[in-house]
């Protein structure tokens, strides 16, 4: 996280605010940039959120505290404002029309639902997805609609009663309280009421006299004991700026042990580490039999002279015989039909919970498999370029189908994990943590590939040991390239060798037509296969757009003939492997 702070890079196009309630007056935020960092270590498990807790009188300022930290440390991924203003408990139709009679007490500690606001700030701080409520102030009631928050990297809480409960004490990193003056707060907070909240003076100072003084007086005031650091609610630049220094020095400690943590992976951890990979990937690395027929198929695939319409053809009949391989690894439910001679037909049926998950550089062929064998099966995406400096995957984006967005659902999920190769298997591990974050069972985690380079079965199960991995063939090499780039246009991904999906799509939209149009003809001629639009695709085309709108394909501009290599990206090449094989098939 250091090195963003000391490297105020053009790469890094600054984060964009975005208030995800809708309910109006909404405090919470969440603030994204261009990629997130591994959050986890080589063990697969996840490295825990910075959390700062911030309290204080209502209008004394923690919303503004809050949204100058949240400005501050804009080369951090994601970094949320979570209010506690959503967690107030749900009213019956009586205490609603107390409340619109200033009647009901919305300042005891009582108000707030705690234990819920607790469980969804675990499971931020762990980096699993949550579900928030949603509160209106307008109508003093917990709205139906929930919001899906997942990937904050940093969490800044706050709310009148942030430092009131112990179990939200022990979630914290840094508690701050905003100490303001309480005719301050009281004019502010007229102010604000009447302008946001749809109240009027009188009915605001009957509540503020019946329960917002006292409360104060007997709550939260007291509350500010437990705080690490007082800030005051008016001319507060320098406390702001301490605090943010603070943070960041948090932040950089932690970055540090992390990388300290992998660089104690010494070699001979490694090799214990390796002989245990050996022994997972018996049972759970399903290579496809290699028969010759296999064997004449990946013939085609990896000669470089094969064409782009041959390359396609049987890259799509592959993906078939691999999904259908995978499938055998489901077990079938029973399921008796009627046929049309009206006598019953005790069969199987497909397993409901199934869906596929593609990740999007090259994920994209094997989907089109995918939907060839289960037609109606719902295909999710996830993003995952690499930084070009560090080699390391970045989450850009995850549109996951909804039985995994769920909580509710997501542990019964079976999910076909998709990509045309693993090199490194960096993106895979990081896809895989994308998955168990949303409560889908380790288990339950198929992945299938094309190709894969031994190594990468040994990173990938000594860290994630219960997933099955369904590939048609096994490497040995992975050889490390620097590629030459062009830092105006720099290229994001290429991985393992592997074409780079997102940068596809940047270089489609800014190519006229070309090579948009080209896929396309290839699209028409499959009936019933979807092309990557469909696939999700495109819902990613317009954010990576806009936050990366200087980034062109640099391959695109080499055949152009434009030249001015500027510096030297890494990338992961299998060997002998089958090239790139999102270009090969796409471009
Ligand atoms: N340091 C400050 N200086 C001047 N006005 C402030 C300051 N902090 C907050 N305010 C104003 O006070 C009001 C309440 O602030 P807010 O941060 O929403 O309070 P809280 O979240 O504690 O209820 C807002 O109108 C805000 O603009
Ligand atoms: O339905 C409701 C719920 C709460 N309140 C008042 O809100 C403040 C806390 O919000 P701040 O943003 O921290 O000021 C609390 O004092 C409650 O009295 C409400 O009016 N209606």
């Amino acid at each position: 996280m250091a090195r963003h702070q000391h490297d105020p890079d053009h790469l890094h196009p600054r984060p964009q605010l975005q208030s995800w309630i809708s309910a109006p007056g909404s405090k919470n935020e969440v603030m994204v940039s261009h990629g997130r960092a591994p959050w986890y270590g080589p063990d697969g498990k996840n490295i825990e959120a910075y959390v700062v807790g911030i309290a204080g009188g209502s209008a004394s300022g923690k919303t503004s505290v809050a949204r100058a930290i949240l400005s501050a440390l804009n080369y951090i991924p994601t970094v949320l404002i979570l209010s506690q203003d959503s967690f107030y408990n749900a009213h019956t139709d009586e205490e609603i029309e107390l409340a619109f009679n200033n009647d009901l007490d919305l300042d005891h500690p009582d108000a707030i639902d705690s234990s819920l606001f607790a469980k969804c700030l675990m499971d931020l701080k762990q980096g699993k997805a949550t579900e928030i409520p949603t509160y209106s102030f307008v109508h003093h009631q917990r709205m139906p609609e929930k919001k899906y928050i997942y990937g904050a990297s940093v969490i800044i809480v706050e709310g009148i009663m942030a430092l009131q409960s112990p179990e939200l004490r022990d979630l914290y990193d840094l508690k701050v309280f905003v100490n303001c003056d309480s005719d301050l707060m009281l004019a502010r907070r007229i102010k604000r009421d009447v302008q946001e909240r749809g109240r009027d003076v009188d009915g605001i100072l009957d509540q503020y006299l019946r329960f917002v003084k006292s409360s104060y007086d007997n709550f939260v005031q007291p509350s500010s004991r437990y705080a690490d650091i007082i800030v005051p609610g008016s001319s507060n630049q320098l406390a702001i700026e301490l605090l943010v220094t603070h943070v960041k020095r948090q932040l950089d400690t932690r970055s540090l042990r992390f990388r300290k943590m992998l660089a104690q992976m010494g070699d001979d951890e490694a090799e214990v580490q390796s002989s245990k990979g050996e022994e997972h990937s018996d049972k759970q690395v399903v290579l496809l039999e290699q028969t010759n027929q296999l064997l004449g198929l990946m013939t085609i695939l990896r000669d470089r002279t094969t064409s782009r319409g041959d390359f396609i053809f049987y890259a799509d009949r592959l993906s078939t015989i691999v999904v259908e391989k995978a499938l055998t690894l489901i077990p079938c439910q029973p399921k008796t039909v009627k046929t049309p001679l009206g006598v019953d037909y005790k069969g199987t049926g497909g397993d409901d919970q199934l869906v596929g998950v593609s990740i999007l550089r090259s994920g994209g062929p094997f989907s089109h498999g995918l939907r060839r064998v289960i037609r109606d099966i719902p295909i999710g995406g996830m993003l995952i370029q690499s930084d070009p400096k560090t080699g390391e995957p970045l989450l850009l984006k995850s549109d996951l189908p909804h039985s995994i967005k769920s909580t509710e659902t997501s542990g019964e999920v079976k999910v076909l994990l998709l990509d045309s190769q693993m090199g490194t298997g960096a993106a895979a591990m990081m896809a895989i943590r994308v998955l168990l974050d949303h409560g889908v069972l380790e288990s339950n985690i198929i992945f299938l590939t094309y190709l894969i380079a031994k190594q990468a079965i040994h990173s990938v199960l000594r860290a994630f040991p219960s997933i099955h991995i369904v590939t048609a063939a096994i490497d040995p090499g992975l050889d490390e390239m620097h590629i030459p780039y062009n830092r105006s246009t720099l290229v994001l991904g290429e991985s393992a060798g592997e074409a780079d999906f997102a940068v596809r799509l940047i270089d489609g939209d800014l190519t006229t037509g070309g090579l948009e149009g080209e896929r396309e003809k290839v699209d028409d001629q499959r009936e019933g296969v979807q092309s990557e639009k469909e696939l999700g695709a495109d819902r990613f085309k317009v954010p990576i757009k806009r936050e990366m709108e200087e980034l062109k394909f640099s391959r695109a501009r080499e055949r152009r003939g434009d030249d001015g290599a500027f510096g030297e990206k890494r990338a992961w090449v299998i060997s002998p492997g089958m090239g790139h094989i999102g270009d090969r098939y796409y471009m």
